[in-house]
């Protein structure tokens, strides 16, 4: 199912407060898409109004194509997961899973067997072959996220909204939890949409990221071209840990301020003048004092995470995290001062992007 929004803005109840503004977002049938941003940046109120489940003060919101208001049977083709979606303690996880079949209106309703054989398809497809007869108390949390997605999935929906779903599993369960829902996603021909706060989920399991702040869209990208290209400061900060250097453009080099860190090559093209360059900590090294003419800094090792030596510069006033690749469990940096070489940066102006 596609979701076609234009020009969406919803105020607080009885406010003039827009917690969208001026929302639009193109998802073709089949894409996985990511909403994040910080707290409060309006991702649950978009989510719940192409759910329809809350009204909008002016745009348009349409699903393949056609008016929400106009369309029949809308909660059907839509499943829902939330965080801590409960599932009925007093019923079977089957029953839990067929809910949404059973009540639908006798015209409408599968057969009792119908029913019995689509709660076993989506109770093999969660991987919980045996657990039908169970109830949700002897369920781990993953497993109860698994049934809350099966109940969403019983109806056939075409699209699926997903509002921080495993935020209460651990990280192990949710890693792999995450990875199944990407297949299950592609083997049922899903439109999924879901809200996380967890910039590393968003990346791994969605073909497009959309970052909001303050009811408004800032970037909706690919992964990858969010890293290469982020729109603002904000989304750069955003998506994981980066550092900011102050500095200045002139004739293609970029010179930071601060002592301790060399001047690097950017386009001829980019205008002259004050400038912020942002990196991420694994996109800059260390070079030796004995090889460039520069004011070092002391620079301490953290020891080794996911194969990258992690180090801390001192800069006069601020650290820096530099992230070296590990390959060889050595320490690669036998001095304590170095001078810190950007080989990959962003050009940012007024927070704006401009290179
Ligand atoms: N019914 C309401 N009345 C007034 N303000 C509301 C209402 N619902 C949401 N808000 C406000 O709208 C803003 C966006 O809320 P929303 O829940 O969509 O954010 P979010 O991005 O999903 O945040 P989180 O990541 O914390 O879940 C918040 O400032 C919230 O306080």
């Amino acid at each position: 199912m596609s979701v076609l929004i234009q020009n969406l803005v919803r105020c607080a109840p009885g406010t003039r407060k827009r917690l969208l503004n001026d929302v639009s977002l193109d998802v073709p049938t089949g894409a996985f898409v990511a909403l994040v941003g910080p707290s409060g940046a309006g991702k649950t109120t978009l989510l719940r109004a192409i759910a329809g489940l809350d009204t909008c003060e002016s745009g348009s919101l349409l699903l393949d194509g056609q008016k929400v208001e106009n369309m029949q049977d809308r909660a059907r083709k839509i499943g829902f997961v939330f965080q801590n979606y409960a599932l009925f303690p007093h019923m079977t996880v089957a029953r839990n899973i067929s809910f949404g079949l059973d009540v639908q209106p006798r015209a409408m309703r599968p057969s009792q067997g119908k029913i019995a054989a689509r709660v076993q398809e989506l109770l093999d497809l969660m991987q919980l072959p045996d657990m039908g007869k169970a109830y949700p108390a002897r369920l781990s949390g993953g497993q109860r996220q698994r049934v809350a997605l099966a109940r969403a999935l019983a109806t056939g929906p075409g699209l699926l909204l997903l509002d921080e779903p495993f935020g209460a599993l651990d990280p192990i369960v949710r890693r792999t939890i995450r990875s199944w829902l990407r297949s299950l996603h592609d083997r049922l021909g899903l439109t999924t949409i879901l809200v996380t706060h967890d910039q590393e989920e968003a990346l791994e399991v969605a073909d497009r990221i959309v970052v909001m702040q303050q009811g408004s869209i800032m970037q909706d990208a690919s992964p990858e071209e969010l890293d290469k290209e982020p729109a603002t400061a904000f989304v750069m900060e955003f998506l994981g840990e980066s550092a900011t250097f102050r500095g200045v453009v002139q004739d293609g080099w970029f010179t930071p301020e601060e002592d301790g860190v060399l001047p690097f090559a950017v386009a001829a093209e980019i205008a002259p003048g004050p400038a912020d360059a942002m990196i991420r900590p694994f996109e800059i090294t260390i070079a030796s004092a004995d090889l460039v003419q520069a004011q070092t800094v002391p620079i301490s090792s953290q020891g080794v995470r996911n194969g990258y030596r992690h180090y801390l510069a001192r800069l006069k006033d601020r650290t820096i995290a530099v992230h070296i690749p590990d390959y060889t469990g050595e320490n690669v940096l036998s001095e304590s001062n170095g001078v810190l070489d950007i080989s990959r940066a962003r050009l940012f102006r007024d927070g704006k992007r401009y290179s």
